[in-house]
Order: structure tokens, then sequence, then C-alpha cells
């Protein structure tokens, strides 16, 4: 579904131009969930905004459902990114806007064709009760989850999620984990998710690419957890991860 070929990205570093990505080719199936993995530095965000054109490769091709990216006019462009959903590390919602309102922003600006209905999308992240709230009076994992629904209101075909736990702490994390199994299981998207955290790979994705400094260093596919360890306790959570690696 996502056809990353031959991807190298340059910037202008200190002491001269480098490689940001160096020839990466990565092919993502429809409806997988595909983590990026490396450390920081390593050119994930930067090959994550490659798929919603926020990035533009140096060389190498983008194909989405057939459609090579690059070569859409601004037009289609718009219209192809309607197709994807972000959320991001800092949750990126308007303060001085209620929950329902940074819910509903995305239907505002644009016109999507399959979105869901609002209190369809607040209810199954869980926050029926706090709809009328501002961002401020919510913790980081229910600012995280408004940050979920006003992706899924959209019935996205695509999910980007950069970072998305990375603010949050280890029992917020395996909830937010959940929401995004539970998501794709009802709403049937692909998921890419770009993490350092090994944890979040291994309870969510089905495969994931190792990244170090540009360079794909392997494609691992992950065997699933059969559960994921939000409800269990603190020392629990702790013993089962140690104990599995
Ligand atoms: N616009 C830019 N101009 C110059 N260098 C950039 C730019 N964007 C990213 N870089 C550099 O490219 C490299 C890859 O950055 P990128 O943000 O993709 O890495 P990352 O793996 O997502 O890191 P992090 O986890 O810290 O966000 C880094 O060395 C970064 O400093």
């Amino acid at each position: 579904m996502i056809e990353l070929n031959g991807i190298i990205k340059q910037y202008q570093g200190r002491d001269g131009p480098f490689n940001a990505l160096n020839d990466i080719s990565v092919h993502i199936k429809k409806r997988e969930k595909f983590g990026i993995i490396g450390e920081s530095g390593s050119g994930k965000s930067t090959l994550l905004r490659m798929i919603n054109a926020l990035e533009t490769p140096d060389e190498g091709t983008v194909t989405v459902e057939g459609d090579n990216i690059g070569s859409l006019s601004p037009k289609q462009l718009r219209k192809y990114r309607k197709k994807i959903g972000m959320i991001f590390q800092q949750f990126n919602l308007l303060n001085n806007k209620t929950v329902l309102e940074n819910i509903t922003l995305p239907l505002k600006l644009h016109k999507f064709e399959s979105a869901l209905d609002a209190e369809e999308v607040l209810s199954f992240v869980g926050l029926s009760g706090k709809k009328d709230n501002y961002p401020g009076q919510l913790s980081g994992g229910q600012k995280q989850r408004v940050g979920i629904a006003r992706a899924l209101i959209t019935n996205p075909k695509i999910l980007l999620c950069d970072e998305p736990t990375s603010a949050l702490d280890e029992k917020t994390t395996d909830e937010i984990v959940s929401v995004l199994r539970k998501a794709h299981e009802v709403y049937g998207m692909t998921i890419v998710v770009v993490t350092h955290e090994l944890n979040v790979i291994k309870q969510l994705c089905d495969r994931t690419l190792v990244l170090e400094e540009g360079n794909v260093i392997d494609t691992i596919d992950i065997k699933q957890t059969s559960h994921v360890l939000s409800d269990a306790s603190y020392y629990d959570r702790i013993v089962e991860v140690l104990k599995n690696e």
C-alpha cells in the first residue's frame, strides 16, 4: 500500500551536507501496523513525513495505492492528504478550544466524505464525559486520546503516529497503545508508528524497520504479545517486561 523506493534525503549539517536518509526502501502492507524504530537523529520523523509529503525526497519515490506522490498536482495532493490522519508527541491541541471543538476541527477545515460521528469517536477514546473540557484540564493521556479522536474522525486510511507515547509515563503509554490497537481492529487503517520505545513496537506492531543514521539496519517481524499490560500493576509490568527481555 505504501512503497518507499530508494529514498535519499540530504540536509545541511554543521560540517556540510549529510544524508538523513540513505537509500531507504520499505513496502508497508494495507492494514499493517508498521513501526519505525531508531535512536534520536536516525531519520525516523523524516521518513514518516515523506508519507504525507511534508518532506520531499532528493531521490527516490513514494507510492501510495499506486499513486506516485511526487507527481501529484496541488489539488490531488490535498485530496491525498485527506486519507491520512496524524498524531503527535506533543498532542498539538488548541488550548482555547474544548475537547469537542478540537476533535471536530478537521471537519471544519475540509470536507470528508466518510467522516465519523463526533460522539462515536469521543466514546471510542473514552472521553464522552470530557467533551466540554479544555486541554489544560486534561492529563497527558487524555490529551493524546483527544489527538487520536481528532485523527479518527476523518476515518483515515493511513494513521501516522510520531512518537505518540514519548511524553507519557509507562502506564499511560500502555493505555494509548490499547486505544491504537482497538482503533486498528475497529476501523482497519494502516498504521505507521515512529518511536524509540521498544515496548510500543512490541505491543503494537506487526513489523518494524530499524533505522540507524539514515540506514535500514533490519526489518523485523514481531511476535505479538497476547495482551497489553495497562490493567496490570506497575510492579507486574516491570516483571513482565524485564522477564521477556
Ligand atoms: N530541516 C532540517 N534541516 C537540517 N537537518 C535536519 C532537518 N530535519 C532533520 N534534520 C536532521 O536529520 C537527522 C534526522 O532527523 P529526524 O528528526 O528524522 O530523526 P529522528 O530519528 O526522528 O530523531 P528524534 O527521535 O530525535 O526526533 C538529524 O540529524 C536531524 O538533526
